[in-house]
């Protein structure tokens, strides 16, 4: 135990914060890295073919993963650098094609059994996504909520696959897949009909949703969006629609901290979602003007969502995923740095003297309250982060970034 964590925690401790209780907690919440971060949301399944779905990864930083051998060799590396208790989550388009191609209304468990063994030899869970974007029958920007019955009805059949594809990692992993819906269908400019689209999407869901699985290994969860590129007047699945759907029948909602309104606050909807829907996924994620994909910071927004689980008691009900993708810095260095800012806001968050603030807003005393929340900002929550880095085997501070660079050098570079 380091000399300045043992100061931290005599710190905390005269606020009755028990800094190891919040080293538990940290260490068994599980962060999921979304694998598009490593090679721009291209996949295995059609390499070359360009993105689509009104999603964009800028920037040309070298080095970018074009297998998965080379994809795993990256998540290897940005794993090691990454402290505590991690997922992966995996899109469908990155299956292990090598035996052969696949469509989407084909894949099946075969093509992602070696994601599964890679995963158990690193004691990760894995989580899932059937991707409706990058692909012939999306170019028309419907999939689900298609007026052509054809197209639905593949776009159906890719999720019902892949639901089983994601029980299946459940079952052989020993812990749930969140299996997330996202699906880029919207209008560029006015539609004059926003109702039909919307009541064959849900008729698509209930379709897609229909198999019964095991609940132990696989959680279905929707996810909501405002606007796309292409998609700026008019986006089927809204927060409304996915809002009613989830709470209707159940599913977890999924909230991506990029898709609303920049002034609207995503740790404002943790404590309203989760009275009426039985879990939540988040996609922690930060947007900036159009882009909802960039890396994410220790930033108050990210720091108040931490909070409102923490403060709540909703960390048993939420799945935290990642969501972003940057292609102009080293990916690795992203993962790292929105994997470990995600981390450090945790635990800030864990950190509060939660019992004195309660107590001040309690008895109506705002300045009390207002004064504490601004001076535990100062506290010393680097410390105890540090001891977190260290305990995990992971490097302390800025370490990381010349491991970092070192890979890069012997690995990106040579790409
Ligand atoms: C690739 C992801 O599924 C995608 O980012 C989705 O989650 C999203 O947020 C789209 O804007
Ligand atoms: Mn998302």
């Amino acid at each position: 135990m380091s000399s300045s964590y043992s100061l931290a925690k005599e710190t905390y401790a005269q606020l009755g914060v028990d800094t190891e209780a919040a080293l538990q907690t940290l260490g068994q919440t599980a962060i999921s890295l979304h694998c598009w971060q490593g090679d721009d949301v291209g996949g295995f399944e059609n390499t070359g073919g360009s993105l689509t779905g009104g999603i964009q990864a800028t920037g040309n930083y070298p080095g970018k993963a074009r297998t998965i051998e080379e994809l795993r060799a990256d998540l290897d590396a940005a794993l090691a650098l990454i402290p505590g208790s991690r997922r992966l989550n995996l899109h469908a388009i990155y299956g292990d094609f090598s035996s052969g191609k696949a469509d989407r209304n084909q894949i099946e468990v075969s093509h992602f059994q070696s994601w599964i063994d890679w995963a158990k030899e690193r004691s990760l869970g894995l989580d899932f996504n059937p991707s409706y974007f990058s692909h012939p029958l999306s170019a028309s920007g419907y999939t689900l909520s298609s007026p052509d019955a054809g197209i639905r009805a593949f776009w159906i059949e890719h999720g019902r696959r892949c639901r089983r594809i994601s029980a299946e990692f459940g079952r052989q992993l020993g812990k749930p897949s969140v299996m997330n819906v996202w699906i880029p269908d919207g209008s560029k400019d006015l539609p004059v009909d926003r109702k039909s689209p919307r009541e064959r999407l849900e008729a698509s869901l209930d379709a897609l949703f229909s198999e019964q699985l095991n609940t132990r290994h696989h959680v279905d969860a929707v996810e909501c969006k405002l606007f796309g590129i292409g998609s700026e007047s008019y986006v089927v699945g809204s927060h409304e629609f996915y809002m009613g759907y989830a709470v209707s029948r159940k599913k977890a909602l999924c909230l991506d901290a990029g898709h609303f309104h920049p002034t609207e606050s995503l740790a404002d909807k943790i404590s309203s979602t989760l009275q009426f829907v039985p879990e939540l996924l988040l996609h922690v994620s930060r947007g900036v003007r159009w882009d909802s994909d960039h890396v994410v910071l220790f930033d108050d927004a990210t720091r108040a969502i931490m909070e409102e689980l923490v403060r709540g008691g909703f960390l048993s009900r939420t799945h935290i995923g990642l969501d972003f993708f940057d292609a102009s810095i080293n990916r690795i260095a992203a993962w790292v740095i929105g994997t470990r800012n995600a981390q450090k806001s945790l635990l800030a968050a864990l950190l509060e003297p939660i019992a004195q603030l309660r107590d001040a807003e309690n008895s109506g005393d705002y300045a009390t309250r207002l004064a504490l929340l601004e001076e535990a900002k100062t506290l010393p929550l680097g410390a105890v982060w540090d001891e977190f880095c260290e305990r995990n085997g992971t490097p302390v501070g800025p370490a990381w970034i010349k491991e970092v660079k070192a890979y890069e050098a012997s690995v990106l570079s040579k790409r």
